[in-house]
């Protein structure tokens, strides 16, 4: 569903990417980890076609993405840390507003099916988004997501200022879409969230993945300290 191929990317001369391959499949969460500044975000930007590699390439359903290209916009989407959303429309005029966007139109019994198969709870669904918590945001953010029938979801730092049953909900809702087949890419410097959540994990470290495991083979103190010793 997702790969890159030996991608890599130089801004002014400096590489802050050197020749990333990995792969996420239907069904599978990948947690991409790395110091700040290891080149995670830079990852997903090139997926979301916000910029061009310099090497290589990365591909969605075996489609090269180019920037501003439908084709691959159409099957993926992003829930960035905090969620952009219209603090004076609802969940639900909001989910209206980006699906329409996205080319989607939906009643409004379909809607509310979304908002709740995100985990919003339904008496929130008519509230002002900015009455919303950071964790009711994302799951506005998912709903989006959703309803754009997104096969790849790529998410950047998704758990980070989430309190922990807001987290431990967003987990949750992370597996049920790995679990319909969706492939989900995930930046985060949540270690314990990462081995929860994922099925593989990548550290990478000034631009290149220097390890990937797979979840069932360590857990997250052996994890914390693969990723102590690696950056
Ligand atoms: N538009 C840009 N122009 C120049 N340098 C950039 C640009 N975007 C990112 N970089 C540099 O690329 C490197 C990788 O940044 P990136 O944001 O991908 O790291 P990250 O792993 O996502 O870090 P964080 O955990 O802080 O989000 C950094 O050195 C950063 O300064």
């Amino acid at each position: 569903m997702l790969q890159a191929k030996n991608l890599t990317k130089e801004f002014n001369g400096k590489r802050v990417l050197n020749q990333v391959n990995l792969s996420v499949g239907k069904g599978e969460v990948y947690c991409l980890l790395g110091q700040n500044g290891a080149g995670k975000t830079t990852t997903i930007n090139i997926f979301l076609g916000f910029i061009e590699p310099s090497g290589g390439h990365a591909l969605i359903n075996n489609i090269e993405v180019k920037p501003n290209q439908a084709d691959t916009n159409k099957m993926i989407a992003y829930i960035p840390e905090v969620v952009q959303l219209y603090g004076n429309l609802s969940g639900t005029e909001n989910l209206d507003f980006f699906s329409k966007l996205a080319g989607y139109t939906y009643t409004e019994n379909g809607l509310t099916a979304f908002l709740t198969k995100a985990g919003l709870q339904e008496t929130a669904h008519a509230s002002r988004l900015s009455t919303y918590s950071k964790g009711m945001r994302q799951k506005v953010g998912i709903a989006i997501a959703l309803s754009k029938k997104a096969d790849v979801i790529f998410m950047d730092e998704p758990t980070s200022g989430l309190d922990p049953k807001a987290t431990a909900e967003f987990t949750a809702i992370c597996q049920e879409l790995a679990n319909e087949g969706k492939s989900i890419f995930m930046a985060t410097h949540d270690i314990f969230n990462a081995v929860n959540v994922g099925t593989r994990i990548g550290i990478m470290k000034e631009g290149k993945l220097i390890h990937e495991v797979e979840t069932g083979d360590i857990n997250a103190i052996q994890l914390q300290q693969l990723y102590l010793e690696t950056i």
